[in-house]
């Protein structure tokens, strides 16, 4: 049965007359793995620290696992793990002697907190490196260790600021692992990023965060599908590409983009593969001499940015 982990309902939050968070509500059901994305001072930060009980809304209620964030951080606290995209470097403290004061705070004792201390170097594979001291780590090291402090008291949900940023690739590969056997485990994964294709492969749905408002709700394919501009198709042609130039002028539904002396990308405002099919034969029947057709796949961020056409258009966003 699905269950609501963590409900937003029209979050606000201004710094001065700044609004960091305009009317962000959203549900993120138990088990799923959630993008968060949005360019830098979208407003992802605040909104994750207002849900991790560290930020106060000006307006608008936070519930997680049902408790109240506002009313009962308490509460909140004891189910979420916070990963912070920048943590607390102690100086002369060992990884080891870090989660062991945190293993401590959250009240586990004598042999039980030995063996959880020991799960999660395991799990984030900072055994080996227990004796180092932390404000020595590289910054995957350390992202992992946060990463082990945010698991000690198995949340149900974590919350991820940023983690793979400042990655190099092997990190971010196993911290991707790390992330999907957390999510196996029924775990309520929350990341942020302003990075799509870091989180693309790893997340069931994702929130597109703009100017403090959400502009997408859900799955990759879908952000893909409800793009507006539906295909992209590349073409080498044989004639001065001026010829195709005007031939695409006088064909209502069908724009030019990159021209070069060779060609250029025909983009179809409404994709359909029959209307796609009629304006290339079209094309050739009326004297262009095409050498080449390549169909592009829209990428995740040109759907993002056409989404971002589209919310400006419609003046979705205030400035
Ligand atoms: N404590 C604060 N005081 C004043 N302004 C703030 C504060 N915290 C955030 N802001 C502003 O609020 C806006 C949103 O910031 P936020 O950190 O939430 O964005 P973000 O999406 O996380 O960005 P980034 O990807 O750069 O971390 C920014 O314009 C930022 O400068």
């Amino acid at each position: 049965m699905s269950q609501v982990m963590i409900s937003v309902r029209g979050l606000k939050r201004s710094f001065g007359k700044l609004e960091a968070v305009k009317d962000v509500s959203f549900d993120i059901q138990r088990g799923q793995v959630v993008g968060f994305i949005g360019a830098n001072g979208a407003g992802k930060t605040t909104t994750m620290r207002m849900i991790a009980t560290l930020e106060t809304p000006d307006a608008g209620e936070v519930h997680i696992c049902g408790e109240d964030a506002i009313d009962d951080p308490n509460a909140v606290r004891s189910k979420i793990g916070w990963v912070p995209d920048e943590f607390g470097r102690y100086q002369n403290m060992t990884i080891y002697e870090y989660l062991d004061f945190f293993a401590r705070a959250f009240d586990y004792r004598d042999q039980e907190r030995l063996n959880r201390i020991q799960e999660v170097m395991d799990f984030t594979g900072v055994t080996d490196l227990k004796d180092r001291f932390i404000d020595k780590l590289s910054k995957g090291q350390g992202q992992r260790v946060c990463l082990g402090r945010a698991l000690l008291h198995d949340p149900e949900v974590l919350l991820m600021d940023e983690p793979a940023a400042g990655l190099d690739p092997k990190a971010r590969m196993e911290l991707k692992s790390l992330i999907r056997i957390l999510a196996e485990e029924g775990k309520t994964i929350f990341i942020s990023s302003h990075i799509l294709s870091e989180l693309s492969e790893i997340c069931d749905t994702m929130i597109f965060l703009e100017q403090g408002q959400v502009l997408h709700h859900g799955g990759a394919e879908e952000l893909k599908r409800g793009a507006k501009e539906g295909v992209c198709i590349k073409v080498k042609v044989l004639n001065d590409s001026k010829v195709l130039e005007e031939w695409v002028e006088m064909n209502p539904g069908v724009r030019l983009l990159d021209l070069n002396n060779k060609g250029g990308r025909l983009i179809f405002d409404e994709g359909s593969d029959e209307l796609v099919a009629e304006t290339l034969k079209r094309m050739i029947n009326e004297g262009l001499q095409v050498i080449e057709f390549n169909r592009e796949e829209k990428t995740l961020e040109s759907a993002f940015v056409d989404l971002l056409n589209q919310a400006e258009d419609k003046e979705l966003l205030t400035p």
